[in-house]
């Protein structure tokens, strides 16, 4: 997985700068742009929680705010040892704009796991349906 490693390095630095101080896990992120430019992001807590953005959508939505809206892959590390997942919200919003890319996790020891979009959310709401 060499083709990910910078961007796995990306999501390491974002990480640091979490916004967590009631969960206190952290999350970062890093998108790679069909033009390969990263985009990084991490999650920002509230104290209403509701509130909170996770790391992906962070780093999704820094994207699109600048016109940004194909993606290769998003890679995504936390504070946790254990390998962090898109939550079901994060992967609804990766759908819009990522359908054939890929998800790269790391865990804690640096082994990476590649995912494809589909693999992680099948059968994706996606805009066709609307038109049907
Ligand atoms: O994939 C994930 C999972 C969780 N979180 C955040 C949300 C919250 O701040 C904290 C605990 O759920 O982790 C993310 O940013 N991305
Ligand atoms: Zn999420």
């Amino acid at each position: 997985m060499e083709k990910y490693k910078e961007l796995v390095a990306k999501a390491r630095e974002a990480m640091e700068y979490a916004y967590v101080p009631y969960s206190k896990f952290k999350v970062g992120a890093a998108l790679l742009t069909e033009d390969d430019k990263i985009y990084t992001g991490c999650n920002v807590e509230n104290a209403s929680f509701g509130a909170t953005n996770c790391a992906e959508r962070t780093a999704i939505f820094k994207a699109v705010s600048e016109g940004v809206t194909h993606f290769k892959a998003i890679a995504i590390v936390s504070s946790s040892t254990d390998f962090t997942y898109p939550c079901g919200i994060c992967r609804q919003v990766i759908g819009e704009f990522m359908k054939q890319g890929e998800i790269i996790l790391e865990n804690a020891e640096g082994e990476i796991k590649v995912y494809a979009f589909n693999d992680l959310l099948p059968h994706h709401f996606g805009q066709e349906e609307l038109n049907k």
